[in-house]
């Protein structure tokens, strides 16, 4: 397995604020990897880091054998990586399909990107399928949801960083949510995945971070992770 991601000994936060503290992980070739902590810990950050809202003031980001430390969301985007933000970042004003004809712009110029075309973004998600003509503001947020993911894939990620896909929505769509993320990495597209639920994370990934304060405490497989009473009581506050 070749990397697509390393983030190798990151400090990163806002001005004064220092967030991120020490911080490394990996993303191989093909993986669903989940970023799990509580409330707070720096999830968010770690991903706006990656995509390069936010410079970390130490430390390296490495995409493909890159160093992409410096580089802006326009910069990262080019390369094949998507961040699918917790507030879905969709125009409400424009329908669904004008909203995936404006992801086929500026996306990846990465020739190593798995490009998906608007029809099978549609074949996809049959949801929105059904719904090409109505506004982004019309969906419901599981809807939503989808269609920032199919944007991400129209636009050519190669890798999808997602911020807590799962966040309010009822039981029912958190998993449609989240056969669409393993549909998603059967096409080969790794997925960096931010959760406050364990549960989704525990299904969905190859592998775990546990983030507490800015750091990683722990690392291991949902096996591991489901089986270790301690690291789940301590640091995320849920028994499995
Ligand atoms: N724009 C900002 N300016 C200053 N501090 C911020 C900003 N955004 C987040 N923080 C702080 O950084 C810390 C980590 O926030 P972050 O959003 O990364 O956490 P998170 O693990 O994603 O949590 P959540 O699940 O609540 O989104 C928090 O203490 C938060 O208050």
């Amino acid at each position: 397995m070749s990397q697509v991601l390393s983030v190798d000994g990151v400090d990163a936060g806002y001005g004064e604020t220092q967030v991120l503290r020490d911080l490394s992980l990996s993303v191989e070739e093909g993986e669903v990897v989940s970023l799990v902590g509580r409330n707070g810990a720096g999830k968010t950050t770690t991903l706006r880091t990656i995509n390069g809202i936010l410079t970390p003031t130490a430390g390296t980001v490495t995409y493909r054998g890159e160093d992409i430390s410096a580089f802006d969301p326009t910069e990262t985007a080019k390369r094949g990586i998507s961040l699918v933000p917790e507030e879905r970042q969709i125009f409400p004003e424009l329908s669904v399909m004008e909203n995936l004809r404006l992801a086929e712009f500026g996306g990846t110029e990465s020739e190593s990107a798995h490009s998906v075309s608007v029809q099978e973004a549609l074949d996809m998600f049959e949801n929105l399928a059904e719904r090409t003509g109505n506004p982004g503001s019309s969906l419901s947020g599981g809807e939503q949801q989808m269609l920032a993911i199919a944007r991400a894939l129209v636009a050519g990620a190669d890798l999808i960083l997602l911020d807590e896909p799962t966040e309010g929505l009822a039981p029912y769509i958190v998993q449609d949510v989240m056969d669409i993320v393993e549909e998603v990495n059967e096409r080969g597209i790794s997925v960096l995945l931010v959760e406050q639920n364990v549960h989704v994370g525990l299904e969905l990934a190859d592998r775990n971070y546990v983030i507490d304060q800015g750091r990683i405490v722990w690392e291991g497989t949902s096996e591991e992770l489901e089986s270790n009473r301690q690291i789940l009581d301590r640091h995320l506050g849920v028994s499995v």
